[in-house]
């Protein structure tokens, strides 16, 4: 089933999967901010004091960033995409899971920020325990043009001084916290006592995250880098769309590609994706 329902005060698609699988996006920056896997509880954390709507950033769910990464570049933080009204293209039962494309094509509004055209594509495909999300974008201009990207996935948990994450042996990271200064992943899992803020380079290996909620086991394609955020108690008493004790409350496990921008030719496309499986 697919229906539309308000969220947030705007409008929002929800999927139900036969088996019961289920999620809600936003039409505004095609914005996951729901995820129950069948039988399961939310998997993805949500702010309480979220705001939505035209320039808004969501806080929680998987903001969607492009076509720049954080401030790594002269365009607003994470770019556009997670500010902007993407529309509703279509949505499909096919296989037993509810399928869900919303896009965003090029504009004033988007030209006005970044000279470019594009259309880029947003897939959500929600099943059982699973839930893709895939990021596809078109060059649809006449001169190639660069990007970087991610999903910036917001994923709950009980309390991040007891979660651990999984798979990061022997990964180079970029420590944002200290100049992005680069280190080598010497132990696995790793635990956490606050802040955090790393990019970790050419994952090749899924990761999973263990908290009290489950295991969340988490793949990507297309996506080489894994960013592992938290704000930590100082940084969250400072985010006015963040209640002061949820930095707790989940971890951000998101996957970009950032170090090496795409390059799109006119006329070519690149897509990104990233997996989750309760
Ligand atoms: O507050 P936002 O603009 O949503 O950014 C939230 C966070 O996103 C990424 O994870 C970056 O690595 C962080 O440095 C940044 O603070």
């Amino acid at each position: 089933m697919i229906e539309a329902v308000t969220v947030l005060g705007q409008p929002a698609m929800r999927l139900v999967a036969p088996d019961g699988a289920q999620a809600i996006v936003l039409l505004h920056g095609a914005h996951i901010v729901s995820w129950i896997p069948a039988g399961d509880d939310e998997r993805l954390y949500l702010s309480p004091s979220a705001l939505a709507g035209p320039g808004q950033a969501v806080r929680g769910g998987i903001p969607v960033c492009f076509p720049q990464f954080a401030g790594r570049g002269p365009l607003p933080k994470h770019g556009f995409a997670r500010t902007l009204a993407w529309e509703w293209v279509e949505g499909a039962e096919r296989g037993g899971a509810a399928i869900g494309v919303l896009n965003l094509v090029s504009n004033e509004t988007t030209r006005a920020i970044w000279p470019h055209d594009f259309e880029a594509e947003l897939t959500l495909v929600v099943s059982g325990r699973q839930l893709d999300v895939e990021l596809a974008v078109t060059n649809t201009g006449h001169a190639p043009f660069e990007f970087t990207a991610a999903l910036h996935s917001y994923l709950r948990i009980d309390d991040l001084l007891k979660a651990r994450l999984h798979g990061v042996y022997g990964l180079t990271y970029e420590d944002t916290l200290n100049d992005g200064e680069r280190c080598h992943q010497e132990f696995d899992p790793i635990g956490f006592v606050g802040e955090i803020d790393r990019i970790y380079c050419d994952v090749k290996h899924p990761l999973e995250l263990a908290s009290a909620l489950g295991r969340l086991h988490i793949d990507h394609e297309g996506l080489p880098e894994a960013v592992v955020w938290n704000p930590g108690p100082d940084k969250a008493a400072a985010l006015p769309d963040l209640p002061d004790e949820d930095w707790r409350h989940f971890l951000c496990v998101e996957a970009g590609v950032i170090d090496t921008p795409v390059i799109l030719a006119p006329g070519a496309e690149w897509a990104g994706r990233q997996g989750f499986a309760a």
